[in-house]
């Protein structure tokens, strides 16, 4: 049995970083940019107006006050996406929409709301300085500025600034393709009525979650049955055709537990078989023709588990992402949590920020089949594996899952 930090080095060391592709910006979402974006354009490609107002000529409002008030003549109205042609000059004025592009003379605007009309005049009460409520040509960035770094994960924020750039296809790191073998003679279809010995395949439809929470690709290979020959040949078809294979159950040292057996006889490199974590403890790590492979437990609170502590920092070295593990955070205990010593524990919790605190509170039963508990909780709390019981008043560390 080894140690979680121990089975994660081992993961990324053999997890390898996938080739790169070419999708459109809406397919890019928590992807991986490949490659350095500059920008082809100024932005904005003209002066334009950050209020709706009046844009004038700072210099007319020179010794302007309200003892001392200042009419210009309004020639006109610019809205967004028209261009004005005319040049203004000393004593005009023209009404501008905010976005619109501020016309030849013009290096103010004033407010809508700071000013009076009567009729076509204009009427100032004080000094507009030069460059008022006006968003400089290249302000925000010019033609060949880097905008995005290779190697920044694209979010909302990055799909807006590509769009904005007249980017529409990007280079990303691809995603893994991982194939899903649920293991079990016990599995029913989750539309069918469970009877004597029978439970519905949830892990089946918990794994595709963490898929795709991952923005990853899966295969599933549907229900195997506890039969080895076909097992290997699922395992067989799932490494040639995909970067991760993942099977539920079958995992510990029942008597149709295969897993391992099939590894050995495909020759596949076995590099662990159990992790000293409860839930999750017996996860076989393989590795055949650069493929990874993962036999998870088939406990649906210990797949979940697994899938998070171990799947997941793979498949971020896969898609180049920087951040392999979640970060942990101080929690204190708000309740009493009880615990065996000898494997690291994980206890599924509700982490809640008071006082600039995070307190973590009991959300009942931690066994590994209770799956009602993991959808009570937003986080864990980490027992080490030489103390057991823990209680209120404590501090461990922690961490929220499926962030
Ligand atoms: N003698 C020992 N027995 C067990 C040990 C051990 O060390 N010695 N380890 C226990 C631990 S820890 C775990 S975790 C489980 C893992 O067992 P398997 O991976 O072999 O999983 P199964 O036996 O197939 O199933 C366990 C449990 O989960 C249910 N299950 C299975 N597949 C699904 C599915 N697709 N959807 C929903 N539920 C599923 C299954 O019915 C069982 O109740 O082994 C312990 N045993
Ligand atoms: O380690 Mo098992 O994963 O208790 O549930």
């Amino acid at each position: 049995m080894i140690k979680i930090s121990e089975a994660i080095n081992i993961i990324t060391k053999e997890a390898k970083l996938l080739e790169v592709e070419k999708v459109h910006i809406l397919s890019s979402l928590n992807k991986i940019l490949a490659e350095d974006i500059y920008s082809k354009d100024n932005l904005p490609s003209f002066d334009k107006s950050a209020m709706d107002g009046y844009a004038i000529k700072s210099e007319d409002t020179k010794n302007c006050e309200s003892k001392n008030p200042v009419e210009l003549r309004i020639k006109g109205i610019i809205k967004a996406g028209d261009y004005y042609e005319e040049e203004i000059k000393c004593g005009e004025a023209i009404k501008i929409m905010t976005g619109a592009a501020v016309p030849r003379g013009a290096n103010a605007v004033i407010e809508i709301e700071k000013v009076n009309t009567v009729k076509d005049k204009l009427i100032l009460n004080s000094v507009v300085k030069k460059e008022n409520n006006i968003i400089k040509m290249g302000e925000e960035i010019e033609i060949g500025d880097l905008a995005i770094q290779k190697g920044k994960m694209i979010r909302p924020a990055e799909i807006g600034l590509l769009a904005s750039l007249g980017y529409k296809y990007i280079h990303v790191y691809k995603s893994p393709v991982i194939s899903l073998i649920i293991t079990g003679d016990e599995l029913i279809e989750i539309d069918e009525e469970p009877f004597m010995g029978k439970i519905r395949n949830s892990n089946e439809y918990s794994l595709r979650a963490l898929i795709d929470n991952l923005n990853g690709k899966y295969i599933s290979l549907g229900v195997v049955s506890d039969d080895k020959n076909i097992l290997k040949e699922k395992i067989k078809y799932a490494f040639e055709n995909s970067d991760i294979v993942i099977t539920s159950g079958g995992a510990s040292v029942g008597d149709y537990d295969f897993i391992e057996d099939v590894l050995k006889e495909l020759g596949a490199d076995i590099k662990f078989t159990t992790i000293s974590i409860k839930p999750g403890k017996p996860v076989t790590f393989a590795v055949y023709n650069e493929k990874l492979f993962f036999g998870l437990p088939g406990n649906p609170m210990s797949i979940i588990t697994a899938f998070e502590e171990f799947v997941v920092p793979a498949v971020n070295k896969m898609m180049g992402k920087n951040n392999l593990v979640k970060e942990e955070i101080t929690v204190v205990l708000a309740d009493d949590f009880k615990g065996k010593k000898g494997r690291t524990k994980y206890v599924y919790a509700d982490i809640i920020k008071e006082n600039g605190r995070y307190y973590a509170y009991n959300v009942g039963s931690q066994c590994s089949n209770h799956l009602i508990t993991l959808s009570r909780a937003n986080g864990i709390v980490i027992i080490p594996a030489d103390i057991g019981s823990v209680n209120k008043g404590e501090i461990l560390n922690g961490k929220f899952i499926f962030k």
